[in-house]
Formats: structure tokens, sequence, C-alpha cells
């Protein structure tokens, strides 16, 4: 599924071709505008066109190059999004060196550990980035070559680098930033479509983050994906919040609005700043993650005249599950008809489905009732299979595999934007991959499902956040409890904030407990309060057979999340403390 008209030489792959042939065609069109707020709160933006965007990644290339970063090599790029962002990442693709991209959000130790993998040759960061590199010692056994992108010569000297400004500066053939827009030719290495492009890693929600390595030929599936699944024309403008989707602006045509807030913690981000740059550049699309949806829908519409989007046609949440409710609360600032597209994917394959809001609505009552949360219909040239639960390793794929629509399993993938291989991770590769014939690679998901007779997939939670525990004699089968099914029937209590199910050993048996979390304000002040509100949940877990024989529950007053999405409930650490808090209820 390539692009159609524009299929690929398999020996010429480079999606910077997508900017060479914009900055061709709408050179004088906005690329990149970087919103930035002043100490007394006055936004101001950075402007890039795409001919300027293709300028400067060709010098930027080059300068690499002259300083010893070439191609094959591999460089982390920590670099906060900004113009220098945008030029630089086209540049380390232009010039066929792979950026090691991670989520700061990660936290200090799964980063060294990510930088411990990967082994970069050069680390390209922010002053504060460069810091932190030397305080914990990121990628000190491989890296040989550092940039520092803002800070001052005098910075980068006490940290052993050299900035970009000044790299620019001593390359003869180019001039300084302010007068780099004029056309400079850079020859763009050309990968073989299976050629390493980038390493991405995962959020690590279960376990320690893994790098996925990313060919050219992926990101040209993502692309395609954009444009004829998703509908992104030439001409458009997206509010960016999430640094690596904003790339693919560029690519598709469209420019990408970044407005100011800290991508790794969309929940600390103004609202204002964001409504000011849709409002600034009349923006046409926004990709948010869900935990943006809530924040963006409750402040556009607590406030005395509720703000309005009219100039957004299309909304692209992914990432993590979103909630009906704050998609409904959101949607009441869009034109009507404009709806919110949920994504499902992951680092390893994105996207995979897709399910408007106006369907979603209608997926409530099932949801509610244990069937799942609905993620929609397959994007073209995505193959999704339903296999038995099982842990062990599967090497090949049979279509003898495939469990029949309505069963739940783990979802397996096929697609041409299906990663391989995790970068130095054989384990985690052989855990997750099946190979389908000599080319082809499926990729298990870590992710339980099924397949309904529509052939829209319903999502039940991660495979490793099923118990396994034995179910009471009520109960007709003898499935685990899955996660999301059970968690999503318990939530409906008005007094519910959310819960997360997790299993506890206790007199040698696994069994099954509900965390809750209660909704802001809702206290249970006593023994007998709390008792009552106990009752409740049991009633409602009995009235459904995917939670009959839930019958423990403990109050928590606030769940571990991750911070990127704040709803991906950290379950291992929630075990840990129930266990210790013991026997409940
Ligand atoms: N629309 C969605 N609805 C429900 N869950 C989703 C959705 N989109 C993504 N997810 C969840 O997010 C996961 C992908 O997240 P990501 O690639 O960031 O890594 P992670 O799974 O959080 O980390 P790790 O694999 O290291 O544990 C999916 O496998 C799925 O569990």
């Amino acid at each position: 599924m390539m692009d159609k008209g524009h299929e690929i030489d398999a020996s010429k792959a480079n999606i910077c071709r997508h900017l060479t042939r914009a900055a061709k065609e709408i050179p004088a069109s906005l690329a990149v505008a970087v919103q930035k707020r002043s100490l007394f709160g006055k936004l101001r933006y950075e402007e890039l066109t795409f001919e300027q965007l293709n300028t400067d990644s060709n010098a930027i290339a080059q300068a690499l190059n002259d300083h010893g970063i070439k191609r094959g090599m591999k460089a982390v790029l920590m670099v906060t999004p900004s113009l220098d962002f945008f030029a630089l990442t086209f540049a380390l693709f232009k010039a066929g060196i792979v950026p090691i991209l991670v989520d700061p959000g990660m936290g200090v130790k799964n980063l060294k550990q990510c930088f411990d993998e990967a082994k970069p040759d050069a680390f390209i960061g922010i002053p504060k980035a460069h810091i932190a590199r030397c305080l914990f010692g990121w990628g000190k056994p491989s890296v040989r070559r550092l940039l520092t992108v803002g800070g001052n010569d005098v910075f980068a000297n006490i940290f052993g680098g050299t900035t970009l400004k000044a790299l620019l500066k001593r390359n003869t053939v180019i001039k300084p930033r302010s007068k780099m827009h004029q056309a400079i030719d850079y020859d763009i290495a050309k990968l073989k479509n299976d050629e390493m492009a980038a390493i991405l890693f995962t959020s690590g929600s279960t376990g320690t983050p893994k790098g996925v390595v990313y060919t050219h030929a992926m990101f040209e599936a993502q692309i395609s994906v954009l444009k004829n699944d998703y509908g992104i024309a030439h001409g458009e403008r997206d509010l960016a919040t999430f640094p690596l989707f904003s790339l693919f602006g560029p690519a598709l045509g469209m420019a990408s609005i970044v407005p100011d807030m800290d991508a790794s913690k969309p929940i600390t981000a103004n609202p204002d700043s964001l409504f000011a740059a849709i409002e600034q550049y009349q923006c046409t699309n926004m990709f948010v993650n869900p935990a943006l949806i809530e924040r963006l829908g409750k402040a556009g519409t607590q406030r005395h005249k509720p703000h309005t989007l009219p100039s957004i046609k299309r909304v692209i949440s992914a990432g993590a599950p979103a909630t009906i409710s704050s998609i409904s609360r959101f949607s009441t600032m869009l034109n009507s008809g404009v709806e919110v597209l949920n994504s499902y994917g992951a680092t390893e394959s994105l996207p995979l489905t897709m399910i408007g809001s106006d369907q979603l609505m209608k997926t409530t009552d099932i949801t509610d009732n244990g069937g799942g949360i609905c993620v929609g219909q397959a994007v073209d040239g995505v193959d999704i299979a339903i296999i038995a639960i099982t842990d062990d390793p599967i090497t090949t794929w049979d279509e003898t595999l495939r469990l029949p629509v309505n069963q739940i399993g783990e979802i397996v993938v096929k697609g041409p934007m299906v990663s391989r291989a995790y970068y130095h991770r054989d384990h985690a590769t052989v855990q997750a991959k099946i190979t389908d014939g000599a080319d082809t690679v499926r990729h298990r998901m870590g992710d339980l499902g099924y397949l309904d007779e529509n052939g829209q997939l319903w999502m039940c939670g991660r495979k490793a956040h099923r118990v396994e525990a034995n179910r009471v004699a009520e109960a007709s089968d003898k499935l685990p409890y899955f996660s999301i099914p059970c968690e999503r029937i318990f939530n409906t209590h008005s007094s519910v904030k959310r819960t997360a199910l997790v299993g506890i050993e206790r007199n040698g048996e696994t069994v099954p407990l509900l965390c809750v979390e209660l909704n802001k304000g809702t206290s249970l002040t006593d023994d007998t309060a709390r008792n009552t509100f106990f009752a409740e949940l049991k009633t409602i877990g009995a009235k459904h057979q995917q939670t009959v024989g839930i019958v423990d529950f403990l109050i928590h007053s606030d769940f571990p999340v991750d911070i990127r999405h704040n709803a991906k409930i950290f379950r291992e650490k929630l075990a840990v403390w129930a266990q210790k808090e013991g026997k409940a209820s």
C-alpha cells in the first residue's frame, strides 16, 4: 500500500523526497510555525516555508557530515520542538544518519537503559539534555560526537561539544542561519527499503521501553495512510502537539503549527496557547492525545463563553484509549459534522485502525457491558488476526492460528507500517514477531481483543494485564479476567472515576481485585459508606459474566499513570500495592 501513483524504487527510499517535492511545488507556503510565549505572556511565532526548511536541512546535513556525523551512524536527538528540531530531523534523514528518538517522560533510569542499548555515535540535544547526559552517563561508552542546539559556545565547550550555530558558521560553504535560505544542494542518501532509518522507543508502560527499528518504507506507508484514509491534503495546517507526528506535516505538504507546551507532559499545556495557535493559523487538523482532548475539552467548555474551533476539519486522537465523555465534551467545540478520529496502534505499528466519534458514541452500551473498547476498522493494507492467548513465542505464521469472530485473543497485525524487529532486543523480537513467508513479519501487539462480524476491532486490554484466576462456579467459562472489559463495567458506577483490575495471591491462589479511584469530591468517610459502596460494586459485578467473582475492592487515592497520556494505568505498580494492602473489603 505505497503512496498510490508515487511507487518508490526499493533502492531509493527516503521520506525527504516529499519535502524536496513540496519545496519545488509550493516553495513559499508555510511548512512550520513554532509558538513562543515571552516572560510577559505575549505570544509570538517563528516560521519556515517549505523552501526554507528544505534549504536549512540541506545545510545542516552538510554541516553534520563535516562534523564527522555520517551516514549509518546513530544520533540521539533530544531537542524540543523548534525550527531547529524540524531542520535537524530532516537533515539527519537526508544524510542517512539514524535518529534515536526517546520520550523524555519515561524517566532517567529507562533513558539510560535505552541509550545503553542503542549505542549512539552522536548526541544532539538542548543544553538541559547535555547536562543530564553528563550527570547520568548517557551513551558514554559509544558517543563520539556532541552537538548542542541552543545555548552558547561557552556552555558547549564545557560539555564537550559545539553548537549548531557555530557549526554552520564554521562551514565555509554555508552562511549563518539568518542568511541561510538560499539554494544549497545536498545529495540525499538513498536507503534500501529495509535499511534502518530511525530507532523509536516505546513508552514502556509494560516494562522497559524497547527500541523499534523504523525503515523509510514504514514512514512511506504511514504517510500513505494519512493521505488516503485520513484525507490529509497539501495546504492544510495542523496543530501539532506530538513531535513525531509533527514531522509528517511537512512530508504531507501540511504546515505543522507547534504550540508552546511540554509535549512529554500534555496535561500541563496551557489551553489558551493552543487555542491561540489554532486561531492564528486557522488550523484545519489537530493531532492530540486523549489527555489533551480531556484538558482542552474541559478548558474550552467550562468557561463563561464556551470556546469554539470553527477552522478545524478533523481531529486525530491516538496513543491511548480516549473516554467517550471526554470526546463528547470536546466535540461541542467543533463544527457539526467534524469528527474526532480515534486511532489504534503502537510504536511498532501505527496507525492500524480508525473509528470516527459518531460511530464510537454508538458503542457505549457494549463497552459499559463488558464488550471492550471499539477501535474501528483496519486502515487500508492492514490485516488483523486474533490468535489464542499464549506467552510462548510463535515462529511461523499459519492461517489456522486465526480465531473465529467474537473470540478474544491476542491481536496480530500485518501491513507495510509494521516493524520487523526491536533494536538489540532479540528476546523481545522473538516474543513479538511471527515470520510469514520470506519477506513478511506479523507483529503481536501484546494487546487482547476480538473482531466482530463487521470486521471491527474491539480492544480488551494488554495481555500482561489479564488476570488468570480460578473462576467461581457461576462463571460459564474458564477465561481469564480481561482488564478493560471488567473495568468499564465497574466504571458505570456514578462515584467511580476509573478502576484497575489486578491479581493478588491469597492462600496460594490468584484472586482478582479491583482498585478504585473515586470521582473528585467523592469521599467515603466511614465504614458504613465504604461497605455500601463496595456492596453496590459487588451487585454490578454479579450482573455480568465478565466480572462474576470480582468481590475484592480497594480504594486508591490517585492511580499511577504514564505522564504522556495520563491514561495508561501502571497496573503492575498497583498490583504490588494491592498485594501489600492485602485482604480488602
Ligand atoms: N486507541 C487506543 N485505544 C486503546 N488503547 C490504545 C489505543 N492506542 C494505543 N493504545 C495502547 O497503547 C499501546 C501502544 O503504546 P506505545 O507504543 O506507546 O507503547 P506502550 O505499549 O505504552 O509501551 P511498552 O510496549 O513499552 O509497554 C497499544 O499497544 C495499546 O495498548
